[in-house]
């Protein structure tokens, strides 16, 4: 049996102690699709850079982003028009979406390229994710640690997230915990990540 088929028929744990669902599925596609999927991810789709306000000074959000969606939609008071998935990302939506049993309209991607950059402490709890998300959040490229807070009893949790994984979030996993992917003083490379999620459509109509 090769390493592979051990984790594949081992069903994935709740990496949460309570208030929510956290699994992390490995190896969710064959190797050489996954290491072609980062190449080309990095290379083909034009990334980001974001200017966030924060106490009325402007700062660059630490890694590079990307937004596509089959619907419109309003976040933060900024309108994002619809932007249809590129190709490369269709069979990766449809891998997160058969591995959650969800489905997603909307994704989106962080371009973390070296240990500098970060995601800081947050939930994905917008109104237009509906109740209880389900977040699909595929990873390529170098691992990162993924770190779990719980909003009132403090508690943690943290996980790697290794290339070719797919961490799934749900049930009432936003309502009652923050995330983050902090900052390294390793010398790493770059990682993509692509958080599939639903999102109710500007206007409110389910389309998908
Ligand atoms: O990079 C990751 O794994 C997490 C990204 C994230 O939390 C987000 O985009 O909301
Ligand atoms: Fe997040």
């Amino acid at each position: 049996m090769t390493t592979g088929d051990l984790f594949a028929s081992e069903p994935p744990r709740n990496l949460l102690p309570l208030d929510g669902e956290a699994l992390l599925l490995r190896d969710v596609m064959p190797i050489s699709d996954a290491d072609r999927a980062f190449d080309r991810l990095v290379s083909g789709i034009v990334w980001q850079q974001e200017i966030a306000k924060m106490m009325g000074r402007e700062i660059a959000v630490p890694r590079l982003t990307a937004w596509y969606g089959d619907v419109a939609y309003r976040y933060s008071g900024v309108y994002h028009p619809a932007s249809p998935f590129p190709k490369i990302i269709v069979p990766l939506r449809q891998l997160a979406e058969d591995k959650a049993g969800a489905t997603f309209n909307t994704v989106l991607l962080n371009h973390y390229r070296d240990g500098r950059d970060s995601v800081s402490w947050h939930a994905d709890d917008e109104d237009v994710l509906g109740e209880n998300p389900v977040i699909a959040s595929l990873s390529f490229g170098e691992e990162r640690r993924f770190h779990f807070r719980h909003k009132e009893t403090g508690d943690r949790v943290s996980v790697d997230l290794p290339h070719n994984s797919l961490l799934i979030m749900r049930g009432a996993t936003q309502h009652h915990w923050h995330h983050q992917i902090p900052k390294t003083a390793r010398q790493i490379g770059p990682r993509v990540n692509l958080t599939f999620r639903h999102t109710v459509p500007e206007g409110g109509i389910r389309n998908r």
